[in-house]
């Protein structure tokens, strides 16, 4: 097992602080200290718990006291809310009809709200979704796209309610030849309104042709990882920020936003494990030099929610959290967890790619996105508002699916199909 294939663990995180906010999120969390023992004092900060085990807390101070970073969320679920959020709790319920109807009937509301509320009141009552399929799924396939599949693709995806759907990138064709067709990609998705359409852009020369393409939104890629830098973009951390300040500034002249990515923000391919303080240097540095959001990318998804609270931490140091996304790989399946966790400290913005395509030509082994529709079904679940469309956004990844000649990698899209499949055999 090579250092990259064995999970990063609590043995490698920075400091005992963040191994007691992570331990603040479980449940057994709830327990009087070694000082406390026997007073029935909680220490957990802001809550007040007896020996019994159950915390009667103050919502409001258990966000600001024991999660700091919290000061900077958006609008979090609080008081009245927790009673939408319960009462959209039941919303996957449709997709199965009253099968778990003999379960709900067992609790009361008040006992759901209460679990409810401990649990996962710390998560934004809406998430903002970046399609990125179109652009990190599509880059690393081995077979040719059509330009006319990419801009039904990328209609399609923006009928399902996405507000923000990565189109393409103005990158050198001969590094990454799946996206050559950019000028044409744009063309054809000029009249598309409804929703923002960033292109990826590595250099001067990317920005020049993605505006002159018609682009209005653009996004510069750094790394984390030295190693990666020079394989993905050929030039050393230092350097591509260098280019991206070039960039943003001419950015900044034509009032088009940019945003930041920092990828391998836990792990390398090349170098192993990656410092969360490395993370925090570039996301600080793109931040600084005006990316309006900056997207944390775990390329090879060998994350972990041991190793993405630290990371996150670190970089909500120097960052506002309403300025962050999350955008992660699938290969260990972790993504959904690490979504969770990252919700729970207050990110609202989470980047995914429709049937789970893609993955980086220079990350050899990384899987794609975690699926758009395993996202949504998720934060449905929770009782967070997407405005997308799940049943559009499945026959999206059917589309796709179907063009690409394989099957989705969502879980969700597998699953109910298999429900309806199942279903039109009754
Ligand atoms: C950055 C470069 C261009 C440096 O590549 P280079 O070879 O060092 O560039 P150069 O300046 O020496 O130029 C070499 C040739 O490329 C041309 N060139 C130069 N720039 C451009 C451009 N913008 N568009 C089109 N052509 C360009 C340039 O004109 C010249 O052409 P020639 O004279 O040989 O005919 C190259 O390394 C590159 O294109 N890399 C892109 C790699 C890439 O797209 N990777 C995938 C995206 S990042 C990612 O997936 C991670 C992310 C964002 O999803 C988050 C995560 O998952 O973590």
């Amino acid at each position: 097992m090579s250092s990259m294939e064995e999970p990063l663990g609590f043995d490698k995180l920075p400091s005992m602080r963040t191994i007691d906010r992570i331990q603040r999120f479980s449940g057994s969390a709830c327990r009087p200290s070694g000082d406390d023992m026997g007073m029935g004092n909680c220490w957990i900060e802001g809550m007040s718990c007896s020996t019994s085990n159950s915390c009667d807390e103050d919502p409001d101070e258990y966000t600001r006291e024991a999660f700091p970073w919290k000061r900077h969320t958006r609008d979090m679920y609080q008081g009245e809310t927790f009673g939408r959020r319960t009462k959209s709790l039941g919303r996957n319920h449709m997709i199965f009809g009253n099968t778990l109807d003999k379960y709900n009937s067992k609790c009361n509301d008040n006992d759901i709200r209460d679990i409810t509320n401990k649990f996962l009141k710390g998560i934004p009552w809406f998430v903002k979704i970046v399609e990125v399929g179109a652009r990190d799924g599509l880059q690393n396939e081995k077979n040719t796209v059509p330009t006319s599949v990419k801009v039904e693709l990328i209609h399609r995806l923006v009928s399902c309610g996405l507000s923000v759907v990565e189109a393409t990138s103005f990158v050198s064709p001969k590094w990454v030849p799946q996206l050559a067709d950019a000028k044409d990609v744009m063309e054809g998705v000029r009249n598309l309104e409804g929703a923002r359409l960033p292109v990826l852009t590595p250099n001067m020369k990317g920005f020049q042709a993605a505006v002159a393409a018609g682009a209005k939104e653009i996004a510069v890629f750094a790394s984390a990882s030295e190693a990666f830098s020079k394989s993905n973009i050929n030039c050393s951390i230092e350097e591509s920020l260098a280019r991206y300040r070039a960039v943003t500034l001419a950015a900044k002249e034509l009032s088009i936003p940019v945003r930041g990515y920092v990828s391998c923000v836990v792990g390398c391919p090349v170098e192993g494990e990656i410092h969360p303080s490395k993370v925090a240097y570039v996301a600080k540095e793109l931040h600084d030099m005006g990316c309006f959001e900056i997207s944390l990318g775990d390329t090879i998804g060998v994350g972990t929610p041991g190793t993405v609270v630290p990371m996150l931490e670190a970089v909500m140091a120097v960052v506002p959290v309403e300025k962050l996304a999350v955008h992660f790989h699938d290969t260990y399946g972790q993504s959904l967890s690490n979504i969770l966790v990252s919700l729970q400290m207050g990110i609202s913005a989470v980047d995914s790619s429709v049937a789970g395509l893609g993955g980086c030509p220079y990350a050899k082994g990384a899987s794609g996105n975690v699926a758009t529709e395993d996202v949504v079904y998720m934060l449905h679940g929770l009782g967070v508002q997407t405005n997308v469309d799940l049943t559009k956004l499945l026959s999206v990844g059917e589309f796709i699916s179907q063009q690409l000649g394989r099957p989705s990698g969502s879980k969700t899209a597998i699953a109910l199909n298999r429900v309806t499949g199942d279903a039109s055999k009754i």
